[in-house]
């Protein structure tokens, strides 16, 4: 009974483990049994599995400087009191070992726990003995590692009481617990560590110890002030003073039952030799009384003492060591368990990657079948496009090429066209190049008879011209004569004037000289004034001498023009153009032509007499001029060149002309060298010479039409031609004529008549409707009126230029006209009679008597230019064609009669200015 208390005592003394540790340990018992891997090795393993406990190093020595305490300590503790300290060692141990982390492998091995850092208790039998106080263990730094309230592994033993044993050389021997005050955890059971005990003193000892009746009582410890209790109800500790050990209660438990096998075996030899110790039960009699060593108690006690604390160093080593390997199997059971969940956290993160893998797989088909189908609908489309594409290209190429052939057709038509246009011009200029080269043929020959007949004509005119000489040296003779007076006159008064000045000059100096008389010098001043004044008096009676001079000569001058006669007739064949066969021209003859040529026999149409003889009667006409076909208009310009002057000196002037269509009117008249620029241009240089002697003329020009019996502006607006109507009013008092909404043109320039002519063509041209046809059925005047002003002698004069192209002068029977050609024939023949009624007025020069100018649109335009105010001539065009040979004599009759018309004397329009 007491055995087994003892060994309950003993049994209770040791570390509870959980007997679930020591299942989840068996490697680590097995290795450690076994000493497969030093307690180092494996913590050494520990160390280097668990990579957050990098202080091994540093840490290690301590814990063997730990070891290096005098394992025995100085104190004496009994059992119970052995208990708890080996209790509060190893949490001290377990909680060095567990806040050193990598200083574990140090702890582990053997040895390498540090020493309990409190006084090992007393045991019952040390309380008999007082062993002195305890020491103290040294505060470490294990006290106050941070993970002693962390609630590790370890820190779930809080309140265990445990003793480490010296178990790695003790045969396994699982001990139950047995019953144990409340722990946190529940009851565990303790393991024994394994003991392989070969010291057999020692296994005696404990043997002798065993059967030993201790009686467990509560006891008192001394802890280290640092120490804490941890249980259910931890009662925490004040730090006590040094040297003041702390006492604690410990409870002991009640002594287990020893049922080691190794001592059971151990101490059956043992129980055959006598009691070393007096019991109760013994009797005097065991006692060997010869030895007596029965009775020395001292002896006996401290062999057991002895023993007994060898027994616990050994008993504290082991524990410690199997703590250490406890702690080393609870550090890979957590390692294990975090492992675990790491890896249970690698397998969910590796499964929920492989669903995410499976899930990006399936989108990666998806987004590859997409792709696949996208790709396949673009090919299509693609497909499609150049499908289209080249369907649009075959129809463009169609269409080009349609396109392209119907131009090439119609280029092709255009060059065929082309070259037959080419082809008639060609022909056509071929054909007017023969023509030519024909009528410069028959030109020439004709040249060369005419410059045989002009030759002739200029002797017969070389003689008239000698006797006109001859006459006109009478008459120069007379001017010159009247002239060197003037000069005369004039070189006395200029030699009078220098005369005079030299007078002045020398009465001045005589002033000068006789300042001091001055009746002397008054009455040389009068004769030098009088002497000034009578110069200068002559001066201006030359002057005036001159302008009477230059008064007379244009009276002269137009007494010349009277003695010709106000009105003249110049008659002007035209030649035969190169269209016209010579065959079909009239035989005409000039025969005063190198004389005054005034003369024109025209042979008369064939006549049959009334025995059947045929006859052509020769026509003789005398005008006062007669141009032939070979006249040109600078030289017909010659004779009409004085009439244009007198224009300019105050007279009205009216020429026109007389004919049938197409015998020359219009080009006598208005070519671009006809009457009309050749009489501006003159006038022109003649204002201009005239500007020496003070005139200064203006020119204003009007173009007008008479068709129809209505007057036409020839340079307003053509489409107001026969619409615009314009009234011509007369200013009887001061005989000028007025023209309504007219168009004037200043003059400016001598090229200005050049575009008015050009102008008045292109509206005849306008208004035209058959090539040449208005020209031929209308009359068309031109009015240059010329308002010149002497600033010198206050000389006014105002002259009136009218340059007439008649209509043709075709005799209505003659035309066979119908409908709107009638009417123009019908106004025509009445104007062209008005004409030659009012001149046959004129002509009979009665006195107030009736003219009847209102007959006609043409006539009363041009009222003030025929009569006795005016200066007229008539140039009678005449065709050299057979054809017109009817209307030409018929010309020439009506001419004679104008030819034998005589108009009184002229009035020159002048007047002197006022003031
Ligand atoms: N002296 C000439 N020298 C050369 N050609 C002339 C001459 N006179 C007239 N002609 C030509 O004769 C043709 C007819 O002349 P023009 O047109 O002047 O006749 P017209 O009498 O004015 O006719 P219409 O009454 O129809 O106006 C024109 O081709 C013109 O060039």
């Amino acid at each position: 009974m007491e055995d087994e208390n003892l060994t309950q005592t003993r049994v209770s003394t040791r570390t509870r483990i959980p007997q679930a540790g020591l299942r989840e340990m068996t490697s680590a018992t097995t290795n450690s049994r076994s000493g497969i891997l030093p307690p180092g090795t494996i913590a050494n393993k520990a160390a280097s599995v668990s990579p957050t406990r990098p202080k091994t190093a540093t840490n290690a020595p301590e814990a063997r400087s730990g070891s290096a305490r005098p394992a025995a300590g100085t104190t004496k503790t009994h059992n119970k009191g052995n208990s708890f300290a080996s209790s509060t060692m190893s949490r001290s141990a377990s909680t060095a070992s567990r806040t050193t982390n990598g200083a574990f492998s140090a702890t582990v091995g053997y040895g390498a726990r540090p020493p309990p850092a409190m006084s090992r208790p007393h045991s019952s039998l040390s309380a008999r003995k007082h062993t002195g106080p305890s020491i103290p263990r040294p505060a470490t730094s294990l006290d106050t590692h941070p993970e002693d309230a962390a609630g590790s592994v370890l820190g779930k033993r809080k309140g265990t009481h445990i003793f480490s044993l010296s178990s790695s050389r003790i045969p396994s021997c699982p001990i139950p617990y047995g019953p144990s005050e409340p722990h946190q955890d529940g009851p565990r059971k303790a393991v024994v560590p394994p003991a392989n005990i070969s010291d057999l003193d020692e296994t005696a000892l404990c043997a002798e110890l065993f059967n030993m009746d201790l009686q467990t009582s509560v006891t008192e410890t001394t802890v280290s002030p640092s120490c804490v209790l941890k249980g259910p109800n931890p009662t925490p500790l004040v730090p006590a003073k040094p040297g003041s050990p702390h006492k604690v209660p410990v409870v002991t438990p009640a002594r287990p039952s020893c049922k080691h096998p190794s001592v059971s075996l151990k101490r059956s030899p043992r129980k055959a030799r006598a009691p070393l110790f007096l019991r109760k039960d013994s009797s005097i009699r065991d006692i060997d009384h010869t030895t007596g060593s029965e009775w020395d108690q001292d002896s006996k006690e401290r062999t057991m003492e002895e023993f007994f604390t060898r027994m616990m160093s050994r008993m504290n080593q082991t524990g410690q060591e199997s703590f250490g390997l406890k702690e080393t199997v609870e550090l890979y059971k957590t390692r294990i368990n975090e492992l675990e969940s790491s890896r249970d956290g690698l397998t969910e993160t590796n499964l929920t990657l492989r669903v995410e893998l499976e899930s990006l797989k399936s989108q990666l088909n998806t987004a590859e079948n997409a792709l696949k189908d996208a790709k396949r609908d673009q090919e299509i489309a693609l497909d499609d496009l150049d499908r289209r594409q080249r369907v649009e290209m075959e129809s463009i190429r169609q269409d080009s090429t349609k396109d392209s052939e119907a131009l090439n057709a119609q280029h092709q038509e255009q060059i065929r066209e082309l070259k037959r246009q080419f082809e008639r011009e060609i022909s056509d200029e071929k054909a007017a190049r023969v023509r030519e080269l024909g009528q410069l043929t028959s030109q020439s020959a004709m040249d060369t008879q005419k410059s045989e007949i002009e030759l002739e004509r200029k002797n017969r005119e070389i003689s008239s011209l000698q006797n006109d000489l001859q006459a006109a040296r009478v008459d120069l003779d007379r001017e010159c004569k009247t002239v060197q007076d003037l000069r005369h006159n004039l070189d006395t008064a200029s030699s009078n004037s220098v005369t005079l000045e030299s007078s002045i000059r020398a009465l001045k100096a005589r002033i000068e000289f006789l300042e001091g008389g001055r009746e002397e010098q008054s009455e040389a001043f009068e004769r030098c004034n009088q002497q000034m004044m009578d110069a200068l008096a002559e001066t201006e009676a030359t002057k005036e001498k001159l302008r009477r001079e230059e008064t007379l000569r244009r009276k002269l001058h137009n007494q010349v023009q009277e003695l010709k006669g106000n009105i003249r007739v110049f008659c002007r064949v035209r030649p035969s153009l190169n269209s016209e066969p010579a065959s079909d021209l009239t035989p005409m003859q000039y025969p005063d032509h190198s004389e005054d040529a005034k003369e024109i026999n025209v042979m008369g149409p064939e006549e049959k007499s009334s025995l059947g003889t045929v006859s052509r009667k020769n026509n003789t006409f005398t005008f006062d001029r007669v141009f032939g076909p070979s006249t040109q208009n600078a030289e017909v310009f010659d004779e009409i060149s004085q009439l244009v002057q007198s224009a300019l000196d105050g007279y009205n002037v009216c020429i026109f002309c007389y004919g049938q269509t197409g015998s020359g009117k219009t080009y006598t008249m208005s070519s671009l060298d006809g009457m009309i620029p050749r009489a501006v241009h003159q006038i022109w240089e003649t204002a201009q010479s005239l500007e020496e002697k003070g005139w200064r003329y203006t020119m204003a020009g009007n173009f007008v039409e008479v068709y129809n019996e209505n007057l036409n502006d020839l340079l307003g607006n053509p489409d107001e031609l026969d619409k615009k109507k314009h009234d011509i009013r007369h200013d009887m008092q001061r005989g000028k004529t007025v023209i309504t909404d007219i168009t004037t043109v200043q003059l400016d320039s001598p090229e200005m008549v050049e575009s008015i002519l050009k102008h008045a063509a292109a509206n005849r041209s306008v208004a035209a409707t058959k090539a040449n046809e208005r020209s031929s059925r209308s009359h068309s005047v031109f009015i240059l009126k010329l308002l010149g002003e002497n600033h010198i002698t206050g000389e006014r004069s105002e002259g009136t230029l009218n340059l007439v192209d008649l209509a043709g002068s075709e005799r209505l029977s003659h035309s066979g006209a119908t409908g709107e050609r009638l009417k123009e024939t019908q106004n025509i023949n009445r104007s062209l009679s008005s004409l030659g009624d009012v001149i046959a007025a004129l002509g009979q020069g009665k006195e107030g008597g009736h003219i009847p100018y209102r007959n006609s649109k043409l006539t009363y335009l041009l009222q003030f230019s025929l009569g006795g105010n005016s200066k007229t001539l008539m140039f009678v065009m005449v065709s050299p064609l057979q054809v017109h040979l009817s209307e030409s004599l018929t010309s020439l009759k009506f001419a004679t009669k104008v030819h034998n018309t005589h108009i009184g004397t002229a009035k020159r329009q002048a007047r002197v200015r006022d003031g």
